[in-house]
């Protein structure tokens, strides 16, 4: 059955939230009396449709339903899950919890408050074992990582039951031990945003030389190996020790003010606006919105392929997404969207990446008559495509949702040639066509052998039924 998920809150993050069940099939009901909450949802998920898809080299489930609802006991109704993402207020979020708690006992209610603690959030609740914060990062439908963090009156079965609902839509959660104000991140965070407010008051640097010094230099390594990793790393052959014993000693240098915060006077927000407007204001929010999703997008896939950090996270999520071909006729064996990063200097898709397509194509075919990743590892035994013959027929754009059709033209010996359709998945048109002929070849003799039984009946089969059509 369907799962539900119920958002209470549709603003920046609940939207966020919304578009990643939906996007992995959830259904999602919608609680937020702001009467522009369906459109501005609406907004966030029409960037969510064109981003998160694109991170798997396969098609997410078929999307949930969405529905937006009078009040918090209608949205709860029969729900899965319950995500308050309300404006960060206490009080109004104690409210909320009560009502929840009256409408929906039981069901785990995760927060998604920046600053507050769980034991601050449980203040006063019917059901404290139920409540936990649940802290994700924008964008939510991109960015897996989500701080669990429980207090000693939340269920731990309770948090279980989260860890496990995050992981199945793709998130990452980070269960917080021991609660605390702004959790791990934003705690971090802070410390960072202090510091650079300094640089802008002091003069030292403007809103943009600071976003260079990160996007530019560590800001890099953070995405891939985070702080510790990284300085272990610096501290060459002798590793964090020697990191510690040459760097330690700078945080009592003078120039950090780690410890005093600066005042947030007019003057410093006018300065930081200012800049701010001068470094970005020929950008909407919307189109910076769009560039932040497409490098995220790129970066990840490239992290996907090397198969660490939230890349790793992103593999093992496809892993649970892959289908290998239902059918033999039509045979669909590619069902996807053409990621940002396979696109060239004519904004379209490059010839190369065709290539790539028609030839995760040929690995469903494999896998449907045998040859899959089993029979490559521990029978040794695998096919080689030898020649293809690739037709455009017409542009395919970042974005676009494809298919590929697959037929077994000739089956019979060592051969194995296929016929491969790429088509629009919105209309049918046929933007690509491959011919591909592999051989069956022995991995220990790197050399052309015939296929085993299983597997050549397979083929044969294939290729008759194919040859009716
Ligand atoms: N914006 C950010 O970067 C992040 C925010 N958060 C947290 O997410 C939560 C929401 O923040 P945003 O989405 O940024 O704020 P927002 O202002 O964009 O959205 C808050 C929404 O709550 C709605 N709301 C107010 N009272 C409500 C009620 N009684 N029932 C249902 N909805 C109600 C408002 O109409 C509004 O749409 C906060 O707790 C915040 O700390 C967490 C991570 C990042
Ligand atoms: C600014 N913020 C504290 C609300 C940010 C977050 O909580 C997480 C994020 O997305 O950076």
């Amino acid at each position: 059955m369907t799962k539900r998920a119920a958002i209470i809150g549709g603003g920046v993050i609940g939207g966020g939230w919304a578009a990643r069940f939906l996007l992995n099939g959830w259904d999602v009901r919608v609680f937020d009396p702001d009467p522009e909450a369906d459109r501005k949802v609406g907004e966030v998920l029409t960037n969510a449709r064109g981003a998160l898809p694109m991170l798997y080299d396969c098609a997410l489930p078929a999307e949930g339903k969405l529905s937006f609802h009078g009040s918090i006991a209608e949205a709860a109704e029969g729900a899965d899950w319950i995500q308050e993402s309300v404006s960060e207020r206490l009080d109004l979020k104690h409210k909320v919890f009560a009502e929840i708690q009256a409408a929906a006992p039981g069901v785990p209610i995760g927060s998604s408050t920046s600053g507050f603690k769980p034991s601050e959030l449980q203040e006063g609740a019917a059901d404290p074992s139920t409540i936990m914060v649940t802290h994700p990062f924008n964008p939510v439908y991109l960015l897996p990582l989500i701080e669990v963090v429980p207090s000693e009156a939340t269920s731990p079965e309770m948090v279980e039951a989260a860890k496990a609902v995050l992981t199945e839509v793709g998130l990452y959660p980070l269960h917080v031990r021991k609660e605390i104000d702004a959790h791990i991140a934003d705690r971090f965070l802070e410390a960072v945003w202090r510091e650079a407010l300094w640089l802008v008051k002091d003069g030292i640097a403007t809103t943009e030389e600071i976003d260079n010094a990160i996007r530019y230099g560590f800001g890099l390594r953070w995405g891939q190996m985070g702080l510790f990793e990284t300085y272990r790393v610096a501290g060459g052959e002798a590793g964090m020790r020697h990191f510690m014993a040459q760097f330690g000693p700078a945080l009592s240098w003078p120039w950090t003010k780690l410890m005093d915060v600066p005042e947030f006077t007019p003057e410093l927000v006018d300065l930081i606006a200012d800049q701010s407007d001068a470094q970005s204001g020929h950008l909407t929010i919307r189109e910076l919105e769009r560039k932040r999703d497409r490098n995220l997008i790129a970066m990840m896939r490239a992290l996907k392929q090397q198969g660490t950090a939230s890349g790793k996270l992103v593999g093992q999520h496809q892993r649970t997404l892959m289908r290998p071909p239902q059918d033999a006729r039509p045979m669909i064996t590619q069902d996807r969207m053409v990621p940002v990063d396979w696109t060239d200097m004519n904004g379209h898709m490059n010839e190369g990446r065709y290539g790539q397509v028609f030839s995760d194509a040929a690995e469903g075919v494999m896998a449907f008559v045998g040859a899959d990743e089993a029979y490559v590892s521990e029978r040794q035994l695998s096919y080689f495509t030898v020649e293809t013959t690739i037709k455009y027929l017409a542009e395919t754009r970042a974005g676009e949702e494809i298919i590929v059709e697959s037929r077994v033209t000739e089956g019979g010996g060592k051969k194995l040639r296929c016929f491969h359709e790429m088509k629009r998945k919105s209309d049918g048109e046929v933007m690509a066509t491959c011919d591909q002929l592999m051989l069956h070849v022995s991995l220990e003799t790197r050399r052309t052998c015939a296929p085993p039984e299983d597997v050549a009946d397979k083929v044969a089969a294939l290729a008759a039924l194919h040859a009716e059509e």
